[in-house]
C-alpha cells in the first residue's frame, strides 16, 4: 500500500490549539483532526500546509517549525504526517469548509477523539510543554 504523505499543522495561540473535525464521508471520519492535507508533487511540506491551511481554515501561515513525524498504518491507508507547529499567522481561523472547530488547551486536547496517530502529536505537545 502506497504511503500518503501528509501535512499537519497545530495552530497555537496562548498555549491553546485549533482543531476542527473531519466529516463522516472522509478517511477517519467524525474524528478531530489537526487541519492539513496531502502533499503535492511538486510542494515542501510547508508549501502543502501553507495551502491547505489557507482552504480549510482561511488562515496564511506567517512561521512554523517541525514538531514531529509520524508513520501510522491504518490497514486500509499508510500515511506519513510531518506535524508542525504553526504559532504565527494572520487571518482568523474558521471552519472554512464549514466544519465544526474549536480552541482547547493541551488537557482539552488529551479528551478528544483523534485518528489514533495522533497521540503521538499529543505526547510530543505535552513533552514541549514541560521542557
Ligand atoms: N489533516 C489531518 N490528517 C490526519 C490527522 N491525523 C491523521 O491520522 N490524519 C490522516 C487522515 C487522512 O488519512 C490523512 C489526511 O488526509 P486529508 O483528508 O486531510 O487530505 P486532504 O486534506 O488533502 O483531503 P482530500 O484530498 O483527501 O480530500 O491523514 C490530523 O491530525 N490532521
Ligand atoms: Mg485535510
Amino acid at each position: 500500500m502506497k504511503q500518503v504523505h501528509v501535512a499537519v499543522g497545530v495552530v497555537c495561540r496562548n498555549d491553546t490549539f485549533f482543531v476542527c473535525k473531519r466529516s463522516v464521508e472522509q478517511h477517519q471520519g467524525g474524528k478531530w483532526e489537526f487541519p492539513g492535507g496531502k502533499v503535492e508533487a511538486h510542494e515542501s511540506v510547508e508549501e502543502a500546509l501553507t495551502r491547505e491551511l489557507m482552504e480549510e481554515i482561511g488562515i496564511q501561515l506567517s512561521s512554523s517549525e517541525n514538531l514531529i513525524e509520524i508513520a501510522h498504518d491504518y490497514g486500509d491507508k499508510r500515511v506519513l504526517l510531518s506535524v508542525l507547529i504553526v504559532d504565527a499567522f494572520t487571518g482568523e481561523p474558521y471552519g472554512k469548509e464549514g466544519q465544526d472547530s474549536q480552541w482547547v488547551d493541551l488537557s482539552g486536547l488529551a479528551s478528544l477523539d483523534f485518528p489514533e496517530a495522533n497521540q503521538a502529536i499529543i505526547q510530543a505537545l505535552v513533552e514541549r510543554a514541560q521542557s
